[in-house]
């Protein structure tokens, strides 16, 4: 018996899917959902949202030019078919490995990788953008923008359809409508689009079928096709992006070849210049039962049998930090009916899921919406609740005007609660809590803090709740937490007081947030070499302990900060004391900081012994202060500052 050659073996990159009859494309799409999960299935990584483009992917690098058409993925977490027809189907199974793929699109990964995501919707402003320069260079080709339903609720969205809908551009907006989120998608836009699922079928074969008829008949019939193609979507729905300016197509079948094909060509080849938006509808997780039944569990998955479905999770040592905050803030919100909670589209990812359970009359999921979310926060804070709004480091970003002018200066006690402080491991450089510290310091009015354990974040989530007086921040990291005991009814902490947590005299770091751990195993390390290692845990890097500081300076012959961020934080901080306090003399200052470089994807322990931020690095610049040379063997995998 003869075997087939599988059609995806053809195809390494568009130029060759390109040479393929349409009738080979339903066979590609089978092998490429099937080297999809495969691949994922060895390295983990997000598979649901992929699933549901197959089709999708397929169709557009078959109908247009890409690279030259710019292809546009929202969030880019879909995109993993899209780098598997685009001459990576070789490194797909590195995918958010160490030096392997992105997990997301990358600019300096592919030519094919039109623009970098990681965050959501921000395809139509940069393909608006793409698209305008195309046209005030004199080119004619497309640029497309792929984003899903759930990015369609932030703000930059219809920012840039505002502004696209009042320009002529040949902007094909492409919006894929899984009716999902992570979780399921809420808020009146999520609504607006399942009436307009409800209240409409799809463009039925026949329709299509009947328009390709008339395709290219003569100028006039053309003509007159698109006319009313385009005349079906005004009168039939798309009321919405209609009025905002948009060419409404749809709703289609995304995983049709038949309805897909036809109708993108028909939009690319149009004479109206756009811009257009085609609604197209899929399912999350499309052709892998596991993923199809579980769209949620299944949007990020860690290594899994095929077969089974089966997750293959590492053991948990301990609980995660997510769950000890989402325990907590249930716990005190039992005693407290003024507490509010807010997520931004992440309700298991922040432990907000937990609050929901018990209070879901005071949670709020307002969507893809950080902006909001902030904003939202501080009007509950005027009416005296007491909101914790739960985003992770790298979301926050997003927000900032937000915390400085809507909370910062009017000095509301709104709870920022920051996961995924630090680095993240696979999600890369886009998803790394690097620059909260730094952001929310330079802020009058704000307090920071940051937990060593999960212990100490029982404790500032108690104290967040407790404070009243002004906006207050706490950060912690991803995954699991150290195994300490939580107090059944966390003490609220004094605020601006750090503790000693080991007494040494010769050496003292003083680590803000979760780096204690490795600056106790430095400590050890450096009292078996008869070096007398004090470590302190600051817990606030503001207010500043500075009783504390001044003794570990003037106790001291090195004084080490260290924390899991960016330049600008904690140990500037720190720095600036001791230099306007005349505490710098024989005393040598090392503080320890993320490097001045978006570090890629790799597992944390990595990403922070190339830091220079594990207990080895720490040790390395105690032993520089001290004049002793030290050449651990870990020393040249490391970025210096
Ligand atoms: C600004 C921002 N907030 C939150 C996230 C986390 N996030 C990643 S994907 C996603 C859901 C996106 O839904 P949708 O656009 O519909 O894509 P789907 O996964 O359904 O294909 C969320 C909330 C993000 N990437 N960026
Ligand atoms: C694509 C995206 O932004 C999220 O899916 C993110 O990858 C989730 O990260 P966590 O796994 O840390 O919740
Ligand atoms: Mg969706």
């Amino acid at each position: 018996m003869k075997l087939e050659t599988p059609v995806l073996d053809l195809v390494n990159s568009p130029e060759e899917l390109r040479k393929l009859d349409e009738n080979q494309l339903h066979a590609l799409v089978d092998d490429l959902r099937a080297e999809t999960i495969h691949a994922v299935s060895h390295t983990g990584g997000h598979l649901g949202a992929g699933l549901g483009v197959v089709e999708l992917t397929v169709a557009l690098h078959y109908l247009f030019d890409t690279p030259q058409d710019r292809l546009i993925w929202d969030v880019g977490h879909q995109c993993y078919p899209h780098k598997i027809l685009t001459e990576r189907r070789d490194r797909i199974r590195t995918l958010r490995q160490g030096g392997g793929l992105s997990g997301f699109t990358k600019r300096a990964e592919s030519k094919y990788d039109a623009f970098g995501a990681g965050h959501s919707s921000t395809s139509i402003s940069a393909g608006l953008g793409m698209a305008v320069g195309k046209s005030l260079d004199g080119e004619h080709g497309n640029v497309i923008a792929v984003i899903g339903d759930g990015s369609m609720s932030a703000g930059m969205a219809y920012e840039a359809m505002n502004n696209a809908g009042a320009m002529n551009s040949r902007l094909i907006v492409i919006l894929n409508d899984n009716d999902m989120s992570i979780a399921p998608p809420v808020g009146a836009m999520s609504a607006y689009l399942s009436k307009l699922l409800s209240s409409k079928s799809y463009l039925s074969l026949r329709e299509v079928a009947k328009k390709i008829a008339h395709k290219f008949p003569d100028p006039m019939e053309k003509a007159a096709a698109r006319a009313e193609e385009f005349a079906r979507g005004m009168m039939t729905g798309g009321t919405l992006f209609e009025e905002m300016g948009f060419y409404y197509v749809g709703p289609i079948d995304g995983h049709n070849l038949d309805h897909l094909l036809p109708v993108l060509r028909n939009v690319r080849d149009g004479e109206e210049r756009g811009p257009f938006l085609v609604h197209v509808v899929t399912q999350k997780g499309k052709g892998y039962a596991p993923a199809e039944e579980a769209a949620d569990k299944y949007h990020g998955v860690s290594k899994f049998d095929v077969v089974t479905g089966t997750q293959h999770k590492a053991k948990a040592n301990a609980p995660s930090y997510t769950a000890i905050f989402g325990e907590t803030l249930t716990k005190l919100a039992d005693e407290d009916d003024k507490i509010v909670a807010i997520t931004a589209a992440m309700p298991s990812g922040t432990g907000l899921n937990i609050f929901e359970k018990r209070h879901p009359d005071r949670t709020f999921d307002v969507a893809i919406a950080e902006q909001h979310a902030v904003t939202f926060a501080a009007g509950l804070a005027c009416e005296s609740y007491r909101p914790f709004v739960a985003i992770y480091s790298t979301f926050l970003q997003r927000a900032y005007d937000q915390i400085v002018h809507d909370v910062a200066i009017q000095n509301l006690p709104v709870r920022f609660a920051i996961d995924r402080a630090g680095f993240v491991g696979a999600d890369g450089a886009t998803h790394c809590g690097a620059f909260d510290i730094a952001y929310l310091c330079c802020l009058p009015n704000m307090v920071v803090m940051a937990a060593s354990d999960e212990a100490e974040l029982a404790r500032m989530t108690a104290t967040a709740a407790h404070h009243d007086q002004g906006p207050i921040a706490f950060r912690y990291p991803r995954g699991e937490g150290v195994g300490v005991d939580i107090p059944e009814k966390p003490e609220p902490l004094e605020i601006g007081k750090g503790r000693i947590v080991r007494d040494g005299n010769t050496v003292a770091i003083l680590s803000f947030g979760a780096r204690l751990q490795e600056s106790l195993k430095a400590a050890e390390e450096l009292s078996a070499r008869g070096i007398s290692t004090t470590v302190a845990d600051a817990r606030f890097a503001k207010p500043l302990d500075e009783d504390l500081i001044r003794e570990l300076a003037e106790r001291h012959d090195v004084l080490i900060t260290i924390e899991e961020g960016s330049i600008g934080g904690f140990g500037a901080l720190v720095t600036d004391f001791l230099v306007k306090n005349d505490l710098t003399q024989g005393l040598k200052v090392r503080p320890l900081y993320m490097p001045d470089m978006f570090l890629d994807h790799d597992k944390p322990d990595v990403q922070y012994a190339k830091a220079s931020l594990d207990a080895a690095a720490i040790c390395d610049a105690a032993l520089q202060a001290l004049g002793i040379e030290q050449a651990l063997d870990t020393k040249d995998k490391r970025i210096r500052n």
